[in-house]
């Protein structure tokens, strides 16, 4: 997510780092650079220009030239901007006061709304809500079905009438048939085309008026950057819409539909989507995204996600199994199945504050790794896991036909653990740190 753009404003950060005190020249400078960084990232040419003069004017100041670490205030500046194009606090999803609130959600075709729409139902779920999906789509049969499966993957009911070709009826049929079925959200998935229409326009505006939705969301693919932008502006004009689920955001590097949007259409990125699982829909917060895009890492949402994949009664009897050297290669299972629970690595790492990656980082070697393991220990018996140390030769070969591996990753795996059970017991020992003789492998 916005990595070449990350990169580049680092870079040009640690170039003013090394100065010590800065010149107006070499805010200057650094400024024609984060401007370069921008437009290379497509984002909007007048959104830019407004920026960089904003943070050229505060850091120019008498303050920051004086100050005793002035690339730090000049990095401050540029986050509080950045904050501030990402649209400043966080905007929620507005509930209606009835008691029933009605989502419709529009955008292009392969935008990512029927996705999305799935992904909201899901969302609400796990905050208590009961939703429905009602599938508006007409003209493409297989966005019916897709609606249904998504609505079956998440666990909530999907409103469809396959013999319909009037999706305002469907729409307010969805409407009634939700509320007798006393569920508290529907959304509602309309059609999508590949360029804006008139046609489009006229059928998402008789819907509208049909539903009177309590807020429209319109689902953006960031990947196309400022055409997105373009097709906000568009739908704001002649829909009006309350909030933008900004999609795909996983795959881009570059970011510039995400940071003009909110500057050219006046209305707020509400959810991101990161990745194509129904898990994948985050809450947007521009502070965090601004955190991440300048590499300062994003740990609040890390640890939302870990309190959301790790059980904590789970994870108080694996602390008591650590300080007894009672944790076995079952434990170790399922602590995997749980960090896997969190997504992807390069998702988890991208959050960590001060890990800056470079150039390509293999995730997939990784995540096959994980898979491989995993593979592993489930081919094991229970008294295997319980004490690898009655894993003999034969019984590693059977382990690795089992998985699919071979007997040397079986090997390494066993050592894996073995190490990582000797490290648990220097630290269990309550002198290891007076002794001064603990290292850690990699440091
Ligand atoms: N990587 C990634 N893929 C996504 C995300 N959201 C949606 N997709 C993928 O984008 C593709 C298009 O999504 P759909 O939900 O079918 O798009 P749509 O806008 O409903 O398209 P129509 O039904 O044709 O109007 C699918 O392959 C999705 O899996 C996301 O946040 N990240």
């Amino acid at each position: 997510m916005f990595s070449s753009l990350s990169e580049k404003l680092q870079d040009v950060f640690k170039r003013l780092r090394g100065k010590g005190k800065l010149t107006e020249k070499d805010i200057k400078d650094a400024m024609k650079e984060v401007k370069l960084a921008l437009l290379e990232a497509d984002v909007n040419y007048k959104v830019v220009k407004d920026f960089i003069n904003t943070v050229t004017q505060k850091a120019v100041g008498e303050e920051v030239l004086e100050s005793l670490t002035p690339a730090q205030q000049v990095i401050k500046i540029v986050y509080d901007e950045m904050v501030r194009l990402l649209g400043g606090s966080d905007t929620k999803l507005t509930f209606s006061p009835s008691g029933f609130s009605i989502y419709m959600m529009v955008g292009l075709q392969g935008s990512g709304k029927t996705t999305t729409a799935g992904k909201l139902a899901g969302l609400l779920k796990k905050q208590g809500k009961n939703p429905l999906l009602v599938a508006c789509d007409i003209y493409r049969p297989a966005a019916i079905k897709q609606l249904e499966v998504v609505a079956q993957k998440v666990g909530v009911k999907c409103f469809a009438d396959y013999n319909s070709k009037d999706a305002v009826k469907i729409a307010k049929e969805g409407i009634e048939f939700a509320k007798a079925s006393r569920c508290d959200v529907a959304i509602v998935d309309t059609a999508g085309r590949l360029h804006i229409n008139q046609e489009l326009m006229d059928e998402l505006v008789s819907i509208k008026n049909a539903i009177k939705p309590t807020e429209i969301l319109l689902v953006l693919d960031a990947m196309t950057g400022q055409d997105a932008v373009n097709v906000a502006t568009a739908f704001n004009e002649q829909l009006g819409i309350d909030g933008i689920i900004m999609t795909k955001l996983d795959g881009d590097t570059r970011g510039g539909a995400a940071l003009s949007v909110k500057a050219i259409t006046g209305k707020p990125i509400k959810f991101a989507g990161v990745g194509e699982k129904m898990e994948d829909l985050e809450a947007f917060h521009p502070d965090r995204m601004a955190s991440r895009i300048l590499g300062m890492g994003d740990i609040l949402t890390l640890i939302e996600k870990a309190q959301e994949a790790i059980d904590q009664k789970k994870a108080e009897e694996l602390e008591k199994k650590l300080r007894s050297m009672q944790f076995t290669l079952e434990d170790f299972l399922d602590q995997l199945k749980q960090i896997k629970k969190m997504g992807p690595l390069s998702q988890i790492i991208s959050m960590i504050p001060g890990i800056k990656l470079k150039g390509d980082v293999d995730f997939d070697a990784g995540e096959k790794e994980l898979k491989k393991i995993e593979a592993i220990i489930n081919s094991m018996t229970k008294e295997e896991r319980q004490d690898p140390s009655i894993i003999n030769s034969s019984r590693k070969r059977r382990i690795a036909m089992g998985s699919g591996t071979t007997v040397q990753d079986v090997n390494r795996l066993l050592k894996q653990f073995e190490d990582m059970k000797r490290m648990m017991k220097q630290f269990s020992n309550p002198n290891f740190a007076k002794k001064g003789k603990f290292k850690f492998p990699f440091m």
